[in-house]
């Protein structure tokens, strides 16, 4: 069996706060990830929820910025916070080290071209991987997870979601980039990862999954009307109307004045828990 390697462990609001490395063979490198075990965990399984996280992100700045720890303690949530991509100085990156594609952006998807296609495999490692590595090393209920996450992260939460519905009780995002066909981001990781084949893209697009049958029992998102991206590369409304045509249920809340920062994230990431925790059977 293979085990997760403990980098660090600290007390929090009487659960642990864990950062774990394995070796990944999805992406043939080591991998780490945050997980936050509640104190509900020392007697039985507990639900999860995943958060993915956006562009430059490590499996850190959800960790140390939301502050999601005392409500998932209170509810019995674990709390699971993978990286971005995969990482190490055999990992191509951007050409230009931008910041949008590469290290920190692995997008969620699995690559097809090359150099990207032996790691960039970030939709199997969260879709198959790491699902199976946590249900044998920590004391998770698989039975009830719930996904969320934020920018690219709430694209992948999204996507993953929906591809997979019968795996998730629970989905929500914050600020996602709803469309990455429609946007520069998702344009420029789509066509380096994918290639030029848009058809091949709309696995990777939640409007596009949705308008192709996908379905969720609800979802809900937040999005800042002051974030920086909104109209460039967010489009919430392209969400909105994807799901008013195919009846796909979604609380959209605007939350006036908000930028896509992690004080965003931090002033609602209780809301989101109680969201998951109710569908997750959690009284
Ligand atoms: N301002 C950033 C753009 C990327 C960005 O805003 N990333 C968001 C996710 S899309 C984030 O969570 N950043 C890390 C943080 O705020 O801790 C940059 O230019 O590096």
């Amino acid at each position: 069996m293979l085990s997760f390697e403990t980098v660090s462990q600290s007390r929090c609001f009487g659960g642990t706060q864990f950062v774990y490395r394995h070796v990944s063979r999805e992406t043939s490198t080591p991998m780490r990830l945050a997980v936050f075990v509640p104190p509900q965990a020392k007697d039985r399984k507990v639900p999860v929820a995943w958060f993915l996280s956006g562009l430059t992100c490590t499996e850190e700045n959800f960790t140390v910025k939301a502050g999601a720890q005392r409500v998932a303690s209170e509810l019995g949530l674990m709390l699971v916070a993978p990286d971005t991509s995969p990482r190490g100085k055999s990992v191509p990156d951007d050409p230009e080290g931008a910041y949008d594609f590469g290290l920190g952006a692995g997008f969620y998807v699995d690559a097809l071209q090359e150099p990207w296609a032996k790691n960039y495999r970030m939709r199997s490692y969260i879709e198959r991987e790491l699902p199976k590595l946590i249900a044998e090393n920590l004391p998770a209920d698989m039975s009830r997870q719930g996904i969320t996450g934020h920018s690219m992260g709430g694209h992948g939460a999204l996507t993953i979601a929906l591809r997979n519905p019968e795996r998730f009780k629970a989905v929500s995002a914050f600020a996602p980039i709803s469309s990455p066909m429609n946007c520069p981001w998702g344009e420029k990781a789509l066509s380096n990862y994918i290639g030029p084949d848009r058809s091949a893209w709309r696995d990777y697009d939640a409007c596009a999954l949705i308008e192709g049958g996908a379905r969720l029992p609800d979802l809900l998102v937040d999005q800042g009307t002051a974030d920086s991206f909104l109209e460039s590369q967010l489009k919430p409304q392209m969400l909105e109307e994807a799901c008013a045509r195919a009846g796909q249920p979604l609380t959209l809340r605007r939350q006036e004045g908000y930028d896509h920062s992690y004080f965003f994230i931090a002033s609602f990431i209780e809301d989101h828990l109680r969201w998951h925790a109710k569908r997750l059977g959690v009284a």
